[in-house]
């Protein structure tokens, strides 16, 4: 132990007593060259706080809904506006996840023909198939299952090529992200294959996309060809062309959509769905159009930050955007409040065309009023009393399709009571409904911005994209004191 009164620091830090004169220069020389390295990093963060300070605060912007709202689908959007080389650039990339996408309708359909083959005929309730019907697959099909089953392994293959090597392990794209302020921009990238063969899902929109360039290849090339490797054997291009015919041919197959219908799956309403455009997915050199890539599904699990320079509506004056997409899953819900802190504004996404279905994680939890309820409590928390809101009531055209074909609104919503079962009158009570809650709800009274929207329709999307940038840039400089 040492006495009290010597200081254990000092002395751990005082030069040795047996120091000769050669001895103690070259350390003072070495003192004089830490601390020279010291005052420089002082310096550097001192100015770059300056800098800081003299930039004005860029423009925020949170992008909220339930899981598969269309949140990602809208960044696509405002990308492509905003950014549309940077994007283009990315297509490689995409192609594979629509790969993946048309990869999985195929599991699903298995499945399903696995479970016709397997179990007694159970309809579903909206089946329009009778029950006594018998859809036991016939030698054909099963015939077409067996060759297709290669692509299962495909399937597999493609998502672990996509994963980072913890994914199978790690907890850490499910544990809360660290908002931006605190955090580099996002770099990492995992996928998770669910059980069951479900959806994978992604937690960044930054890393994963360099998982299918070509080694070496130019990030800023605008042409696909630098970008893909066509002659690796492995793209797995080459097995979808190969079995094309046989996709094709099991897509046609009338008691495929009889099972489906049956077991009340619905793959057309839901998001990455291709088989519709088969000769075009699996052609030799598929590259996704603007379109595929909109249409793509890829479920986000943590949250990603976009961020882009944008010019006022005259191009004089320049600001930069962060936009941030998190996972609507419930799960992850809890992890949006350290971002709810200094937003300008939120565009809350509300698919109203899911009126008839249930949420993935929680199948007896009705889509449109879980929706209604996450409305609630965003409008009515007070870290966002001072928030623009948007709100989209997005899928219309989903929406429009289940009118059109007979699926009655008020069968899922009681209180609608006899209104007609059409769009307008419809669209017109969720708008309604969706308006009053915020009144009701909000803090404080507060405007809203409501829109019915198609996400993957672009020209549209932009549309409102263009308005709200613009309503945000004036606001943002009359707030900066820049217009009056
Ligand atoms: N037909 C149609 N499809 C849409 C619309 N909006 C989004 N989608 C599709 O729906 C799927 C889900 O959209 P995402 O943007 O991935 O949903 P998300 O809200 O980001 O979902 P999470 O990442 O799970 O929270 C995608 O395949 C989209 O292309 C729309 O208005 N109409
Ligand atoms: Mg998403």
């Amino acid at each position: 132990m040492p006495p009290a009164d010597v200081d254990p620091l000092a002395a751990a830090i005082a030069p040795p007593r047996d120091e000769s004169p050669h001895e103690r220069q070259s350390r003072v020389l070495r003192e004089l060259a830490a601390k020279q390295v010291s005052d420089d990093i002082d310096d550097i963060l001192s100015r770059e706080r300056q800098q800081a300070k003299r930039q004005p605060k860029p423009v925020k912007i949170l992008l909220l809904g339930q899981s598969e709202s269309g949140k990602s689908t809208t960044l696509k959007n405002f990308q492509l506006m905003c950014e549309p080389k940077a994007f283009r650039t990315e297509r490689a990339s995409w192609r594979a996840i629509i790969q993946l996408n048309v990869l999985r309708s195929v599991r699903i359909i298995l499945d399903a023909i696995s479970l016709a083959s397997s179990s007694p005929d159970q309809p579903s309730p909206r089946s329009s198939y009778s029950s006594r019907d018998s859809l036991r697959p016939d030698p054909d099909l099963l015939a077409l299952r067996i060759h297709l089953y290669p692509l299962l392994e495909l399937h597999d293959t493609l998502s672990r090529r996509l994963a980072t090597p913890d994914s199978s392990s790690s907890s850490s794209s499910e544990d809360a992200p660290t908002p931006s302020s605190l955090r580099p921009p996002p770099l990492l990238s995992i996928f998770r294959r669910r059980a069951g063969g479900k959806e994978l899902a992604v937690n960044s929109n930054v890393a994963w996309k360099t998982a299918f360039m070509r080694d070496g290849s130019n990030r800023d090339s605008f042409s696909t060809d630098d970008v893909v490797d066509w002659d690796d054997a492995e793209d797995p291009g080459v097995l979808l062309h190969e079995r094309a015919d046989d996709l094709r041919k099991l897509w046609a197959h009338p008691t495929v959509h009889a099972i489906l219908d049956r077991q009340g799956i619905r793959l057309q309403e839901s998001g990455g769905f291709f088989l519709d455009e088969l000769d075009v997915v699996t052609s030799q050199r598929y590259v996704p159009t603007d379109d595929h890539i909109l249409r793509a599904r890829l479920k986000t699990l943590g949250v990603a930050e976009h961020r882009m320079m944008l010019t006022d509506p005259n191009g004089s004056i320049t600001r930069e955007f962060r936009i941030f997409d998190v996972g609507g899953q419930r799960s992850l819900r809890a992890k949006w409040a350290p971002y709810f802190d200094d937003m300008n504004c939120i565009i809350f996404l509300a698919p109203i065309s899911a009126f008839d279905q249930t949420l993935e994680e929680e199948p007896e939890v009705n889509r449109l009023a879980d929706s209604v309820a996450l409305w609630t409590s965003v409008v009515s928390n007070k870290l966002l009393q001072d928030t623009n809101f948007i709100l989209f009531l997005n899928k219309i055209d989903i929406l429009q399709a289940k009118l059109t074909s007979g699926i009655r609104f008020a069968d899922f919503v009681a209180s609608y009571g006899r209104r007609p079962n059409d769009m307008d009158s419809t669209t017109r009570y969720m708008r309604k409904q969706f308006v009053a809650i915020s009144k009701d709800a909000s803090p404080v009274p507060r405007g809203l911005y409501c829109h019915l929207t198609n996400a993957v329709d672009t020209k549209s999307t932009q549309y409102v994209l263009l308005g709200i940038k613009d309503m945000l840039m004036q606001s943002h400089l009359k707030q900066s004191g820049l217009i009056i």
